[in-house]
């Protein structure tokens, strides 16, 4: 059976974010995800996980300037310094949280720089996360990125990820399969679920598309759902997807999966 963790940076935001971790229990999952923890005390945040019971499974690291539509800078070779303190940070939030994964955003392709530099330095940058996450016991992930959500960024097609996952090593770095962006870049979302299992150390979801709930748009889900379960996949799926209406509303989908 999938396991569906609730993305409380999207979902229940009728909510005050730390109000978020009680619903998203209240509403039957077991762990919850976020965008970024950094407005918030760690020690906070992990008073909320206990109260609930709740597993953090997944958070970005810092994306740099979000308001600004910054994405991330992984790729970016002026600011490697400023990446490698993001990463700390960020491995300090995991350890208080308990949180077994961090999503290290790619960042936007800068214009005039070639191709191969913005590669070597992810690659770099990567593979220097990929030594600090592993002495705290967590696993970098990379998340391929529609153009029509994020429009220039870097990390676009799963088999980019996968070379770059082979060049840093599969046990050191993983892929975030996030089905919404493939529908939208590649389709054939369950056949590739398969075929990327052994990179796949998370998955998440939302109908294309809108980016909604499962249900609300073109993707027959149960198929796919099952298609994964059938795959072996026993990680979490991250319910990264905009209510369409009220948060409890439209989780009818989720009604066979929630715990008992
Ligand atoms: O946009 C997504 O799909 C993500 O998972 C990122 O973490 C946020 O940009
Ligand atoms: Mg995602």
């Amino acid at each position: 059976m999938p396991r569906f963790a609730a993305n409380i940076s999207m979902m229940f935001n009728e909510l005050p974010f730390l109000d978020r971790f009680a619903a998203a229990r209240a509403a039957g999952f077991e762990a919850v995800e976020f965008l970024f923890p950094y407005d918030f005390p760690a020690a906070e945040i992990a008073t909320r996980l206990k109260d609930q019971g709740l597993a953090q499974v997944l958070f970005n690291g810092p994306p740099g300037d979000w308001n600004n539509g910054e994405r991330g800078s992984a790729c970016l070779p002026d600011r490697r310094a400023e990446f490698r303190e993001g990463i700390k940070r960020a491995l300090d939030y995991s350890a208080a949280l308990a949180c077994p994964r961090l999503h290290v955003m790619a960042g936007l392709t800068p214009a005039g720089i070639p191709r191969d530099t913005l590669l070597s330095t992810y690659a770099a940058n990567l593979d220097w996360a990929a030594e600090e996450c592993m002495k705290a016991g967590v696993k970098p992930i990379i998340e391929p990125i529609n153009h029509r959500d994020i429009p220039g960024f870097f990390l676009n097609r799963t088999s980019e990820a996968v070379a770059i996952i082979n060049a840093v090593g599969p046990e050191r770095l993983g892929l975030q399969f996030d089905l919404y962006h493939c529908q939208i870049t590649e389709g054939d979302v369950s056949r590739r679920a398969a075929e990327l299992l052994p990179y796949i150390a998370h998955m998440q979801v939302a109908d294309t598309p809108g980016r909604h709930e499962p249900g609300t748009g073109e993707v027959n889900w149960p198929f796919v759902f099952d298609a994964i379960d059938a795959s072996g996949y026993r990680g979490w799926i991250g319910c990264e997807y905009r209510p369409k209406g009220e948060t409890l509303a439209g989780l009818g989908w989720f009604a066979k999966y929630r715990a008992a």
